[in-house]
C-alpha cells in the first residue's frame, strides 16, 4: 500500500505559501531524499505527514488514510528540532516512550542503541551532543515499529563516522522490515548513497519526483559554445554561460550536436540547475 501520498496539498502562513499544490505518491520500501534549498517547505510537508500541521489546501494520506491531525501508527516522525525529554536518562526515556506508544519495541530500541558507539544509556539527554541526541530520536522512532519513517534532517549534526554509522542503521531498517523512509538532507552525496527516489522541492513546489536513477538517465549536462544552444534539442532545465562556453542541464536530450560534450548528471548538480532554474524564475517574476 503506498505509504505517503498528497494531492494538491498546500499550506499557507498569513500571506506567504509554505508548499504550493503539491502532488505525489511515494513507492513502498525506498529510501526517499527530500531535496530543496533553506525555506523550500521541506519540513512543513513532512509535519503536515506527522499530522502536526493541517494543510491549507489538498489533502495527505498515509497508508491510503487522510492525515487528520495525528500520525497514523505505522508512522515515525523525527523532528528537527528533535523535542526529547532532556532531563531524562536514555534508559528514562526509553521506559516513557514505551509508556506513552500502543506499539512498542524495547528490543528494537535496545538493538539500535547497541549500535551507537557514543550513546550511554545513564546519560542524561540535555547532557548529550547534538548528534547523540539525533541518534537517541532516530532510536525511539524506530522503537515504535514504523512502516514509514519521516525523518528532517537526521544527518545535519552528524559528524562522518556518526553519519555512516546512522545511514546504515536506516539502510538495514529498509532492507530488513521494507519500512519506507523518507529523509530531508541538503547533504546530497550522502543521499546519492543510500536514497532510491528524489522528491525536489523549491519555492513550496514540487520540480522533480521519481526513481533516482531514471531522473538522472533522463538528463544530460551538455558543455559546449557560448553561441548554439539553439542547436540542442531537449528540455533546457537551466544554463550556465561565461565568454568561453555554455553548460546546459537538459532533460530528455536529442542527439548531441557536433562541438558539444555529454554526461550525465550526479544528484548535486540535478539539484543545482533545478534550483538555478527557479531562482532565475523568482528573480524575474519580481522584475516584472
Ligand atoms: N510556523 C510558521 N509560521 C510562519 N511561517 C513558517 C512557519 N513554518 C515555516 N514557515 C515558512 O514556510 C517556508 C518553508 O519553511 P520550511 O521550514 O518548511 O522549509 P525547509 O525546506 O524545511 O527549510 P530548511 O532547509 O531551512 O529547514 C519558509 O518561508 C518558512 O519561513
Amino acid at each position: 500500500m503506498t505509504p505517503l501520498s498528497a494531492t494538491a496539498v498546500g499550506k499557507r502562513y498569513r500571506d506567504r505559501w509554505a508548499v504550493r499544490d503539491c502532488s505525489f505518491t511515494l513507492p513502498e520500501g525506498k529510501v526517499v531524499a527530500l531535496i530543496g534549498p533553506n525555506g523550500a517547505g521541506k519540513s512543513t510537508l513532512l509535519r503536515m505527514a506527522a499530522g502536526l500541521v493541517r494543510p491549507t489546501t489538498g489533502e495527505l494520506r498515509t497508508f491510503g488514510a487522510p492525515v487528520r491531525g495525528r500520525i497514523h501508527p505505522d508512522v515515525s516522525f523525527l523532528a528537527q528540532d528533535r523535542p526529547l525529554h532532556r532531563d531524562l536518562t536514555v534508559r528514562e526515556l526509553e521506559r516513557f516512550c514505551a509508556a506513552m506508544n500502543d506499539r512498542w519495541s524495547t528490543d528494537r530500541v535496545h538493538e539500535v542503541l547497541g549500535l551507537l558507539a557514543d550513546v550511554d544509556l545513564d546519560a542524561k539527554v540535555g547532557t548529550l551532543s547534538g548528534g547523540v541526541v539525533t541518534q537517541v530520536a532516530i532510536a525511539m522512532a524506530l522503537g515504535r515499529l514504523p512502516r514509514l519513517l519521516l525523518l528532517d534532517e537526521p544527518l545535519a549534526d552528524l559528524d562522518p563516522l556518526a553519519r555512516d554509522e546512522t545511514l546504515r542503521i536506516i539502510m538495514t531498517e529498509v532492507a530488513e522490515r521494507e519500512t519506507t523512509v523518507v529523509m530531508s538532507s541538503h547533504l546530497l552525496a550522502d543521499l546519492r548513497e543510500v536514497c532510491d527516489h528524489v522528491l525536489l522541492v523549491d519555492d513550496g513546489l514540487v520540480q522533480v519526483d521519481g526513481d533516482i536513477e531514471e531522473v538522472l538517465a533522463r538528463h544530460r549536462i551538455l558543455v559546449g559554445p557560448p553561441t548554439g544552444e539553439s542547436t540542442v534539442e531537449g528540455t533546457l532545465v537551466s544554463a550556465t554561460r561565461t565568454q568561453r562556453q555554455s553548460t546546459l542541464l537538459v532533460r530528455d536530450a536529442g542527439p548531441v550536436p557536433e562541438g558539444w560534450a555529454d554526461s550525465e548528471p550526479d544528484l548535486e548538480s540535478l539539484a543545482m540547475g533545478y534550483l538555478r532554474a527557479s531562482r532565475e524564475r523568482r528573480a524575474s517574476a519580481r522584475r516584472r
